[in-house]
């Protein structure tokens, strides 16, 4: 009845007040009380800056309703974020202390307190303002006095409610809350209707709470349970892939720099062949010749046109002139062209970065290097300037042993990392 006559809806007005408040408030730790099917940690999940989300129910079997929604999707494998992300989901009672909800910069509690007998009430403070003790909390309930507003309702907004707080009575528990604990405490909401008397407020109250620093510590409850006592149960918990583990950053970084490299190849391959063509009636090609053929000017392609404007576009991606490029201090543009060593293709670093997702990832042409000589599934020259890739079009049919001039099998290595990305996607 309530969502009906606000657009959008109230339990929308209540989700985004929240997200406002994460986007200006940055926490890193986050957990939602009585978060029912965690729609609220759904959007929440989406906010870089939060590393923890944690939700809790009295209720199992609605968590367990949508908690799958949470997991990792695809995009989460293949794009890994910057920052890393643990979800974990409780069944328990806000009435009950679990060491595992301390340490916390936001606790919500969005239409909760309603739901609890008045004793349950006074343990619930207790628990999240004296033993939780978040850095803030956001505490939402129906206002009682709106509710002559709302037409057709007779008694309160819903079956399960045990009460329904005017706001003074509202703030009164809340300013009680501020003293006990060390808290400050903005009173707003939302649900307005237009025209309607101010004293009234919003149809949803909301209090605002901050842990207030400036008289030193405030007084903290003694917890007279051992922090081994863990009453909440474990319902879901699921680490996000992230850049922040050094295996998934190097494997994104290797998958990136193989992937690009491949591409680069591949159209040089096709310009060079082009240009072969050309030249083939006046010259023998031989070996090693293509890097020439690719430093004519006039020789430039769609597709080249196309490299040099994404290399533009990377922006930093040349940054490279003022670094020192050891071996042949290359900071010609033609000369971070790939080219031609026996039966192989080499890829120069300075060229790979003007992927602009390689040059995020590394940073700067040494660093690139640095990593990719660390990892076994790509081959650099001896001077450690370029990739070296097998010279053919289909590398999985022709990288054979007897084509490998390196000796690493690089290809058969990294397509078996490709099954390994199969498997772990499930597809
Ligand atoms: C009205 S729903 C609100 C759900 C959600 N916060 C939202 O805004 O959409 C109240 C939720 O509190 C949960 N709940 C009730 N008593 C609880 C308790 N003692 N401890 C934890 N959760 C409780 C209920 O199971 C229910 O999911
Ligand atoms: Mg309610």
């Amino acid at each position: 009845m309530m969502n009906t006559i606000f657009t959008p809806p109230l339990y929308i007005q209540r989700y985004e007040f929240v997200i406002d408040f994460v986007k200006k408030n940055k926490p890193k730790k986050v957990v939602d009380l009585g978060c029912n099917d965690c729609t609220l940690l759904r959007k929440l999940k989406f906010h870089k800056e939060i590393e923890l989300l944690a939700g809790l129910d009295i209720d199992s079997a609605v968590i367990r309703d949508r908690m799958y929604d949470l997991a990792p999707i695809p995009t989460d494998y293949l794009q890994p974020g910057d920052h890393p992300l643990t979800i974990e989901l409780y069944q328990g009672s806000v009435t009950e202390r679990d060491p595992r909800t301390k340490g916390f910069d936001l606790v919500t509690s969005i239409e909760l307190i309603e739901h609890l007998q008045l004793e349950d009430v006074d343990r619930f403070t207790e628990v999240v303002f004296g033993y939780m003790a978040p850095v803030a909390a956001i505490i939402s309930t129906p206002n009682a006095d709106f509710n002559p507003l709302l037409p057709g309702l007779t008694g309160f907004r819903h079956y399960d409610h045990k009460f329904e707080w005017t706001k003074a009575e509202f703030q009164t528990w809340a300013l009680k809350v501020c003293r006990e604990f060390g808290y400050m405490v903005a009173f707003t909401g939302v649900g307005q209707i237009p025209a309607q008397e101010e004293s009234i407020g919003f149809c949803s109250q909301v209090g605002v709470f901050q842990l207030d620093r400036s008289g030193g510590d405030a007084p903290r409850l003694q917890s007279n349970v051992t922090e081994e006592h863990l009453p909440y149960r474990l319902l879901y918990n699921v680490v996000y892939p992230s850049l922040c583990d050094s295996n998934i950053f190097q494997r994104t970084l290797v998958n990136e720099v193989l992937y690009w490299a491949e591409t680069l190849k591949r159209e040089w391959l096709e310009e060079t062949r082009g240009v072969g063509e050309e030249e083939s009636e006046q010259t023998d090609e031989e070996e090693g010749c293509s890097r020439e053929g690719m430093e004519r000017e006039e020789s430039q392609t769609g597709e080249e046109q196309a490299d040099r404007e994404r290399m533009e576009a990377g922006g930093r991606g040349f940054e490279v002139e003022n670094e020192e490029v050891e071996g042949e201090g290359r900071t010609d543009m033609r000369q971070e062209e790939p080219y031609r060593e026996g039966q192989s293709v080499c890829v120069p670093l300075v060229r790979l970065c003007s992927s602009p997702r390689v040059q995020a990832l590394s940073g700067t042409v040494q660093c690139l290097k640095k990593f990719l000589l660390e990892d076994s599934r790509v081959k650099l020259t001896n001077d450690g300037t370029a990739v070296v890739l097998a010279d053919s079009d289909d590398e999985d049919l022709e990288w054979d042993e007897n084509c490998d001039n390196t000796g690493t099998g690089q290809f058969l290595v990294s397509s078996v990392e490709n099954e390994d990305w199969e498997t772990e996607l499930g597809q």
